[in-house]
């Protein structure tokens, strides 16, 4: 396992790409400024490409004692109880998984579980799966901006079959989303 302690700076600057998402998400800046952040993220890719490493050596998504694993892609579950199946924690979409309206854009919920549930779905020793289906029912409008619940706990394993379920509450204590995933243990030397 990747220590996230020996990477203290990669995590903050996840943490600063997040941040960054979401304000070019929200800006509407004059030209000039936006040509400016615009060299100020070209020169973060000069600076970071020399150090592009093998999926092996990969630090986004393995450090996996960090909220979010210091990936910028998914939404981050900031976690308050766990177990090997179960978990429960909070969620702030942010401006950057709008979709219209105040509500989160449909395509950042199930990126979510993906995420929530398959974490879940290999833990407690239960060794690596993938995704066969992921079944999401939008029951409400889901909130960016405002402190979400959540809850996911593994429902049953068949075989090599695990179902995983989740959902979402908003503050006002309504189901907003539920999920069901189904993530099958993989064979020996499949990818
Ligand atoms: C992942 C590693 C990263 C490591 C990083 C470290 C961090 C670690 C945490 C990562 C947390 C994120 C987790 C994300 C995980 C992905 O997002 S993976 C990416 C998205 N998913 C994919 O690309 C999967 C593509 N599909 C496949 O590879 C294959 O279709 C599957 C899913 C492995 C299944 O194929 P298979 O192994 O040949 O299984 P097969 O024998 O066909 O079926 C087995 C059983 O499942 C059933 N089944 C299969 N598919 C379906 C379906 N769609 N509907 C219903 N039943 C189905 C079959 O009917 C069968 O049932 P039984 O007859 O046994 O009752």
């Amino acid at each position: 396992m990747k220590s996230a302690a020996e990477h203290r700076e990669f995590v903050d600057l996840v943490e600063a790409l997040r941040a960054a998402q979401d304000t070019i998400t929200g800006a509407s800046p004059p030209e000039d400024v936006a040509r400016k952040a615009r060299e100020g993220l070209e020169e973060v890719t000069r600076l970071l490409a020399p150090f592009t490493v093998s999926e092996a050596e990969q630090l986004a998504g393995y450090l996996i004692t960090e909220p979010g694993h210091a990936q910028a892609l998914a939404p981050v579950l900031h976690v308050d109880e766990s177990s090997t199946e179960h978990v429960r924690g909070r969620l702030v979409l942010g401006r950057y998984y709008l979709g219209g309206n105040g509500a989160a854009h449909g395509g950042s919920i199930p990126l979510f579980f993906d995420d929530v549930l398959g974490r879940l779905a290999n833990d407690g020793g239960r060794g690596t799966s993938r995704t066969a289906y992921l079944h999401v029912n939008y029951r409400k409008i889901t909130p960016v901006g405002q402190e979400l619940r959540v809850e996911a706990h593994v429902d049953r394993v068949e075989g090599r079959k695990r179902f995983v379920v989740g959902t979402i509450h908003d503050p006002e204590g309504d189901l907003t989303v539920d999920a069901e995933g189904l993530f099958v243990a993989l064979r020996p030397g499949q990818p």
